[in-house]
């Protein structure tokens, strides 16, 4: 241990912080390896529920995924805040010794667009959490840049909601630090109910705004504050959205949850969320819920948690395996506006029907997280206007949607259904952001991906295709 760290570890034991005490307040709950062995059969138990045979093939492993997102998405438990900061204080004199700033500009160090992923504490989904952090540092030290977001990652991977967790973020970092200030602003992404569920992209996913702040940056009229709101702003995030901030809540699934705030968090919303629909939570479903929770370190009688086995079960069975029968039923296309005609120009684009941006939330039966986006439906019409209803083609997406999916099967399925009644051809293009691509494993923010079916006639006459690709299509990116 260096002679820095060692002054440090003084300056916390001289400001009453004992060594345990800081141990409490930066490993937080379930602490040391919890035994994965109850996930699996729980996910089983889960997945019997939802009326899927786990011995299929596309379910044969998701125990072992579930399992496996959970663990990683709660290592967080494992990891102790100080074995990644104290290796990473460096002396750096600042240019006013006398307020003891640092980092060679005398004011801030600022690290934005931290990508964090979290589960949430209410629901047991999970999301993305973009996060900025900024210090002032002091005593003549830095610490090393990447372990802002490291500290942040460790609190981020728990149970938990977006508010504590900027809390946590800068009490951590200021025990740990000891610099003059920390602020810490961040957004917290949740996934609206399917049925909320408006467009595609960001914009259809629930987001508030959050932030903490310590030392220098607390105060309405700190500069410290406006100076690091303004860098933010310069990066294109805006932290000055009260004028836009409305009273309900990020978790859509608990909708009359009271918000934990430090005084400091501002929250907003951009997409209204009504109150989830009361589905039922069969007990084993909830139990094994709890297991898993346990399973992972984690007190399912925990304030917090109360109630959430049961809300991620009802999230869970808003997908639930349904008779193709019963809900074909309700889907009546007017087939004969759609039937070829005899004589008809079989390269005439304008017979081309489109349906575009139907929205969508299925489950990926990999991972049970979500995935959701937009469907695009081309299949040729009577020419002269007349077309299927959208209500239609929205019940039919949302009956292929709201289940365990894979993409690719979920856009072959709604061809399958369009081409059976609208004989001459259809093509369906389905875009969709993965929550399992985002919020663990290769972590990428802003994925999305596009599968197209094509029948009929767009399979043979690429002019056809390249009809709806490029005018539909366009007409699609115009609407957004
Ligand atoms: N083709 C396809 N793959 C999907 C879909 N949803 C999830 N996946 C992928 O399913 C794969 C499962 O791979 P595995 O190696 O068995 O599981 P994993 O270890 O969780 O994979 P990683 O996501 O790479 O960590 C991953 O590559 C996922 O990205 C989907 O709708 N279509
Ligand atoms: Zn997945």
């Amino acid at each position: 241990m260096g002679a820095l760290e060692e002054a440090h570890l003084a300056a916390v034991a001289a400001c009453g912080c004992d060594e345990e005490e800081e141990e409490d307040l930066l490993v937080g709950l379930g602490g040391g390896e919890a035994p994965v062995d109850a996930m699996e059969p729980a996910v089983r138990a889960l997945l019997a529920g939802l009326g899927e045979d786990d011995r299929r093939e596309g379910l044969r492993r998701t125990p072992k995924r579930v399992a496996k997102a959970f663990r990683d998405g709660t290592r967080g438990y494992r990891q102790k805040v100080k074995d990644i900061v104290l290796g990473a204080l460096f002396p750096e004199v600042g240019v006013d010794k006398r307020t003891g700033s640092a980092g060679g500009t005398g004011g801030q160090v600022v690290e934005p667009d931290i990508d964090l992923y979290s589960y949430w504490e209410s629901c047991l989904l999970s999301s993305s959490l973009p996060c900025s952090v900024g210090y002032v540092p002091s005593g003549g030290r830095v610490v090393g840049l990447s372990k802002l977001s490291r500290v942040a990652d460790v609190f981020a991977k728990r149970f938990q909601n977006p508010q504590r967790l900027a809390n946590e973020v800068c009490g951590a970092l200021h025990a740990s630090i000891q610099p003059a200030g920390v602020a810490v602003a961040m957004e917290g992404w949740h996934i609206p109910l399917p049925e909320n569920l408006k467009c595609t992209k960001s914009r259809a996913l629930i987001r508030t705004s959050h932030s903490s702040r310590s030392g220098v940056f607390e105060g309405e009229n700190s500069s410290f504050w406006n100076d690091f709101v303004a860098l933010l702003k310069l990066r294109g995030i805006d932290m000055d959205m009260d004028s836009r901030s409305a009273s309900l809540t990020w978790c859509p699934l608990r909708p009359h949850e009271v918000p934990l705030c430090n005084g400091h968090g501002k929250r907003i919303t951009t997409n209204g969320a009504t109150s989830p629909k009361s589905l039922s939570s069969p007990s084993n479903m909830v139990s094994a819920v709890s297991s898993m929770l346990q399973s992972l370190g984690e007190d399912p009688l925990r304030k917090e948690l109360l109630g959430s086995p049961q809300r991620y079960v009802q999230w869970l069975m808003r997908f639930r395996a349904c008779n193709l029968d019963v809900k074909l039923n309700g889907f009546t296309l007017n087939s004969a506006s759609v039937y070829e005609r005899p004589g008809e120009d079989a390269t005439d684009h304008r017979a081309i029907s489109s349906e575009l941006r139907l929205p969508f939330c299925a489950q990926c039966e990999h991972h049970l997280l979500p995935f959701y986006g937009v469907v695009h439906i081309g299949y040729f019409g009577s020419g002269d206007g007349e077309g299927i209803d959208r209500s239609h083609f929205q019940a039919l997406v949302h009956f292929y949607g709201c289940k365990l999916q894979v993409q690719e099967r979920m856009t072959r399925q709604i061809a399958e259904a369009v081409y059976s009644v609208s004989h001459r051809g259809a093509i369906v293009v389905v875009e969709a952001n993965h929550i399992c691509m985002i919020s663990r494993g290769i972590e990428k923010i802003r994925s999305s991906t596009a599968t197209i079916a094509v029948l009929g006639q767009f399979s043979t006459d690429s002019s056809a295709k390249a009809s709806f690709l490029q005018s539909g299509l366009d007409t699609a990116n115009q609407e957004v």
